[in-house]
């Protein structure tokens, strides 16, 4: 890439990973838009002193020899000819080359300091290509503006398709590459291409060449599974070499030729089936029957005045929705404490590295204690029955566009030997409250239970992480599909299995390793 690359810095807040952070990208363009108008505001008004000039200057009217000739013998005219060159002149040249907006020159090197990097360029790539690929969302979709079911009056332009073709080329995935390719091809011109051209180069320049090329390679390793990608590579490499250009146009024409759904149907006929989590993100697993919602009066004594709006939602492993528990008075307080979040976590393993994260929502703690934080608290306990220490913080998430958290475990052995599972004991259950609505996408999945849960505000789900006695329950495994259109907010509470050595009807056993 021609655009200069910033040093990595693990610490620099990511646009990419929220809404927040989009939120300020977005008002980093405005002030950028704002700053450009004053900047051509001042150079309209230099130009427009400038065409006076011309115009005090410019008669017109001695065209011939003759004509000047008669002018100048004027010494009236010849005076002022002498004078304006000897004094005007000078004035004009400091005037001409005095540097225009110097201030707005000034706060646009300021704006551009805080421009996103590559590593939040890169982050959003990968965002679109997790929602390309948990959805079977395609590109011939997504560039005109559909997602899913719903078509939104958006359109990628012809460098945004061009973009994301060059992220899979470069990924090897060349299937969807050639996709977004044939998109740019199709797409129609710009309408400031000839300007704009020079300045951001041209998107067609070797676009036709890489579409061929995304295609023949996607042709020949999924019709040659023998041949190595290397082969592939260079026997396509060299065919392009080989064919005349008229060849190479007669190719692009036949494959333009054919509808966007033929290419992508034959195209796609080699991918994988969809895993398990895919499969619950999109909202395929089989509709349950033996289920029932009703008002949990029994859990704690209170519950008897107010009782909770309860939904099982699996019966083995138990994992149970509560619906209406968090207000929004209550959700608008626990984001205004929630001020600087993190840029998301990365694996342990990988978190000293510059891997993009696999694990990218914004967290942070709700530390201080409030009546509503208390009240939170003890909605929790109504819920579950279980004890734990009332200073507890809650974390806060926040999940942005095509955020996701990948398969995994909440109990210790998944790597969190955080302070708390040492003093508290590993944990036992976890409970989600969702703190805004998501309207496309951004499900909490269990692939091995076979259950999706769509976030609704206000509503939260409980479940357990271990079996009664202590030992891992690899059932819990559980994920966040990306977040397709929305800002998902989320509050999370983990229950320690020490505290409930009272409140648990069975008292757990030593802790074993399962096998
Ligand atoms: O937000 C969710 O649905 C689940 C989050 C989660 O799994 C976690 O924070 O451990
Ligand atoms: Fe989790």
């Amino acid at each position: 890439e021609d655009v200069e690359e910033k040093p990595y810095n693990e610490n620099r807040e990511r646009y990419s990973s929220s809404t927040v952070g989009l939120l300020k990208l977005l008002e980093l363009e405005m002030q950028f838009i704002e700053n450009l108008k004053n900047y051509t505001d001042l150079l309209s008004a230099k130009a427009n002193t400038l065409q006076d000039l011309i115009d005090s200057v410019d008669r017109g009217m001695e065209r011939t020899l003759a004509e000047r000739e008669k002018y100048v013998s004027n010494p009236l005219n010849g005076f002022g000819l002498m004078r304006r060159t000897h004094q005007d002149w000078p004035k004009w040249h400091h005037y001409i080359n005095t540097t225009v907006g110097r201030v707005e020159l000034q706060a646009l090197d300021d704006i551009l300091g805080k421009a996103p990097d590559s590593q939040d360029m890169k982050e959003a790539l990968i965002g679109m290509n997790r929602i390309e690929r948990t959805y079977a969302l395609e590109a011939k979709d997504l560039a005109k503006g559909r997602l899913l079911d719903k078509q939104y009056d958006i359109q990628l332009s012809i460098r945004d398709c061009l973009s994301l073709g060059q992220h899979k080329f470069q990924e090897g995935d060349y299937f969807r590459a050639s996709m977004w390719y044939r998109m740019a091809i199709k797409h129609e011109p710009e309408p400031n291409a000839k300007e704009f051209n020079t300045i951001l180069g041209d998107p067609l320049k070797d676009l036709k060449q890489n579409y061929a090329k995304a295609t023949i390679i996607h042709g020949l390793s999924a019709g040659n599974l023998s041949l190595s990608i290397q082969n592939v590579l260079d026997i396509t490499e060299a065919t392009i070499q080989k064919a005349s250009p008229a060849d190479l146009e007669a190719f692009i024409a036949e494959l333009l030729n054919q509808t966007d759904d033929e290419m992508s149907r034959e195209m796609s006929a080699f991918e994988p089936s969809p895993t398990a989590y895919e499969i619950g993100c999109r909202g395929l697993f089989p509709k349950r029957t033996n289920l029932v919602c009703r008002y949990n009066f029994t859990t704690t004594p209170f519950l008897r005045l107010a009782p909770l709006k309860m939904e099982e939602v699996n019966h083995d492993p138990y994992i149970v929705m509560y619906h209406e528990v968090l207000s929004d008075r209550e959700i608008e307080e626990m984001k205004g404490r929630s001020g600087q979040m993190s840029n998301g976590w990365a694996d342990q393993k990988e978190a000293n590295s510059t891997k993009i994260r696999d694990i990218v929502c914004r967290h942070t703690w709700w530390r201080e204690q409030s009546a509503i934080k208390e009240r939170v608290n003890r909605r929790i306990s109504d819920m579950t029955n279980f004890d734990f220490p009332p200073q507890e913080d809650l974390q806060v998430a926040n999940y942005g566009l095509g955020t996701h958290f990948k398969p995994h475990y909440d109990y210790t052995s998944d790597g969190y030997e955080t302070p708390d599972v040492l003093t508290l004991g590993d944990r036992l259950g976890s409970i989600i409250f969702y703190a805004s609505d998501v309207p496309q996408g951004g499900a909490t999945v269990f692939p091995r239970s076979r259950v999706s849960i769509f976030p609704r505000k206000g509503s939260s789900v409980f479940w357990y992480n271990l079996y009664d006695d202590g030992r891992i329950d690899t059932r819990s495994q559980h994920s966040v599909c990306p977040v397709i259109v929305g800002d998902r907010w989320t509050l999370t509470k983990w229950l320690h299995i020490v505290p409930q050595m009272f409140v648990m009807p069975c008292k757990p056993r030593k802790i074993e390793k399962s096998p």
